[in-house]
């Protein structure tokens, strides 16, 4: 595997919350427009993980490469301009403002004139925000809610607003979409049509990093997963691999 097939490398990353280690020594490789599974069981460090690398928490150590380039996850801002974009696993929408403003707002992340520009803008602005608008609505197209955009966000059913939220996300062209447990609260009809939009995120370029609680939807959707069991890696590989792991089986399914 040559380094041009890896989107993210992670390595070493520790991090700890007075005496307790949330995570210890934790690398992994998510290769190239392929999904990426983080599973294990409550505790185990997957969201402190996922704030790690986002920049929400600061590492007490770690390595991190993004399509090539070193990045610091010192700020979240820095690592949305470094190209990660990421959902929460409570969704963090603008409850007033429509799912069409909710997916412009996220846009305006990467554009030059900004919030600002578009209110006192300039001919070229305008120009920009009529953009930023056509390109939204062709987002809430691709997630499959584009018949909602002038929907305040907040009156969406639950499995819209994830979706509004995966649209806000790619909103800002990320190298890769990492997802804080995208279909909790879901039903299987939804969980199902949630696996096929990320299929087709990833088959069409973005690369997907996936918290999730389900083994069975990570198990059939992943190319690769790792499992966490009290911040350190329990056993890593294709789901075949992780499905007949026996410290798999014993310390995680054996819990259930
Ligand atoms: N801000 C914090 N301050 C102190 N301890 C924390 C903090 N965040 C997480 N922890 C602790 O770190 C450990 C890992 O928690 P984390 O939330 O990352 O696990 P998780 O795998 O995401 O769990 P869940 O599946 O329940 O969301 C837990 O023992 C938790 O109590």
């Amino acid at each position: 595997m040559t380094q041009e097939n890896i989107m993210l490398s992670i390595k070493g990353v520790n991090k700890s919350f007075g005496g307790l280690k949330a995570l210890q020594n934790v690398s992994l490789e998510v290769k190239k427009d392929t999904i990426y599974g983080l599973i294990g069981p409550n505790g185990a460090g997957k969201t402190t993980f996922f704030n790690v690398i986002t920049g929400l928490y600061e590492p007490d150590s770690g390595e991190f490469v993004l399509n090539g380039a070193h990045y610091e996850p010192t700020a979240v801002h820095e690592v949305a301009k470094s190209g990660i974009a990421r959902t929460f696993q409570n969704i963090r929408l603008f409850g007033n403002m429509t799912a069409l403003e909710n997916v412009m707002v996220g846009r305006h992340v990467r554009t030059k004139g900004g919030v600002l520009g578009s209110i006192f803008g300039s001919k070229a602005v305008k120009k920009e925000e009529a953009d930023i608008k056509a390109r939204a609505m062709e987002l809430l197209n691709y997630v499959g809610i584009g018949q909602y955009h002038d929907y305040v966000a907040r009156n969406l059913a639950y499995g819209l607003q994830r979706r509004l939220e995966i649209a806000r996300a790619l909103a800002t062209d990320p190298k890769l979409l990492a997802l804080d447990e995208p279909a909790a609260g879901m039903n299987s009809t939804e969980k199902l049509d949630l696996t096929k939009l990320l299929r087709k995120i990833s088959d069409d370029g973005t690369t997907i990093l996936i918290i999730e609680h389900d083994v069975k939807l990570i198990m059939e959707l992943c190319d690769e997963m790792t499992v966490l069991n009290y911040g350190e890696i329990l056993v890593q590989g294709k789901p075949d691999h992780v499905r007949h792991d026996e410290g798999f089986i014993s310390a995680y399914l054996g819990g259930h």
